[in-house]
């Protein structure tokens, strides 16, 4: 690479490092995008600079030191980097190993720049680089492999591979090819191809961090277009589009069922314990229908407290299933009162159970079903589960 010297390409490395902390900077502080994932990665990008001597700001300085700061902020780099990975994952594990793998590896460095022995720093180094790559890599795999389409969630894990694998590589040469101590005591500069590959992983691991922080805005994006605010539970539209896709599966033999589900006297709790009341119940109500469905159950708020589960079925015209599945969440709502302000409101509702109708479209006549249900729950008393009497929801409506 003739028309590249080290020193410029060490010079454009920092300069895209600095542009690069400035910019996650700006995401985090001031447009509040990922914000702790930002601060994460630009700190990264500021411990690479450093990592690779500020461009040549630190030429006169005494070699130990240089060393030392370099080695030591590599180290800082691939561990703040981890730490960033996580955070854009939305990882809920706990930092405990990366800060088992910086301090073993930050006192490892300390030892080996001690001792003197010129190999030893890159030596734990590239050990250190290589683990934590390859744990991000794993990580990586782990967040996206199955939520993003394969060749997308490759290419977002690959910079981490090659930096796991360049870290093996270099110390495998470390300890293989001759001549390095040498080189590392004489502060030989690496070659101009070298330096450049090192450039061009850091971008694209920058790279990946930005497609991983777009993915995220995405999911947002969607959860706030397909989300009931208050509860969380899918909101009218999107589940009238869960519910025509799976009346379009119904005509593949893919049966399901609908339950309806209203708060019996939800206007008495607003009126006695006031609005938030109310909406701290229909809160509470979600949460215990959610932790009683299964993850391939969908349920909506329809408006008001109204609310509709969709229950796919094993077995098209099995309505005992999912009438159980009602008459369990009508018992566990019973059973478990929300606490509000240190007063026990007993919470009950009342459920419709019906199967739909093969060619609905929109599964207005399953709803419709389903609602005539509730309907003779709420006359019959209310907390109880109704459930059509009329089986064959294929074939002829009731
Ligand atoms: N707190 C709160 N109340 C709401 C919300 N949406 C609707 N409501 C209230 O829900 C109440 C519904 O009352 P009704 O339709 O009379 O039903 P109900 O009192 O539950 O009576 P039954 O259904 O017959 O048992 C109304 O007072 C609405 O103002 C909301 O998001 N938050």
């Amino acid at each position: 690479m003739d028309f590249l010297d080290i020193p410029t390409v060490l010079k454009a490395s920092a300069l895209f490092n600095g542009m690069a902390a400035l910019a996650w900077l700006t995401l985090a502080q001031l447009l509040r995008i990922a914000p702790r994932a930002g601060r994460l990665m630009a700190a990264a990008h500021l411990a690479r600079v450093v990592s690779q001597g500020c461009g040549d700001c630190m030429a006169g300085w005494p070699l130990p030191l240089r060393q030392a700061l370099s080695e030591f902020a590599l180290l800082a780099c691939v561990l703040l980097l981890l730490l960033a990975v996580r955070r854009m994952l939305r990882s809920r594990q706990r930092p405990r190993d990366i800060a088992w793998i910086g301090g073993v590896g930050g006192v490892a460095l300390g030892a080996g720049l001690i001792s003197g022995v010129a190999l030893a720093p890159p030596l734990v180094s590239a050990a250190a680089v290589a683990a934590l790559g390859s744990m991000a890599v794993r990580e990586m795999w782990r967040g996206i492999g199955d939520r993003l389409s394969r060749p997308v969630a490759i290419g977002i894990t690959l910079p981490f591979a090659a930096l796991a694998l360049m870290a093996l590589v270099h110390g495998a040469e470390l300890l293989l090819v001759p001549g390095w101590e040498a080189r590392i005591r004489e502060d030989q500069l690496p070659s101009a191809a070298r330096a450049v590959l090192w450039f061009v992983v850091t971008a694209a691991i920058t790279l990946s961090l930005i497609a991983l922080m777009i993915w995220r805005l995405i999911m947002r994006i969607q959860h706030l277009m397909h989300r009931d605010p208050l509860t969380l539970a899918l909101n009218r539209r999107a589940f009238a589009q869960a519910l025509a896709d799976a009346q379009a599966q119904l005509q593949r033999g893919r049966g399901f069922a609908l339950v309806m589900m209203d708060i019996d006297h939800f206007k008495q709790v607003n009126d006695q314990h006031g609005h938030p009341a109310g909406d701290a119940a229909l809160q509470h109500c979600v949460r215990v229908w959610q932790a009683g469905l299964r993850d391939v159950d969908r349920l909506g708020r329809l408006g008001g407290e109204e609310f509709c589960a969709l229950l796919p079925l094993a077995v098209p015209d099995d309505l005992a299933a999912p009438a159980a599945v009602a008459e369990r969440l009508r018992a566990s709502l019973a059973a478990q009162p929300l606490d509000w302000q240190g007063t026990a409101l007993r919470l009950t509702a009342s459920f419709g159970v019906a199967l739909p109708a093969v060619g609905d479209g929109q599964g207005e006549v399953g709803m419709a079903r389903a609602d005539a249900e509730l309907y003779r729950a709420k006359a019959d008393g209310r907390n109880r589960v109704c459930v059509a009497t009329h089986l064959d929801g294929r074939t002829a409506p009731p």
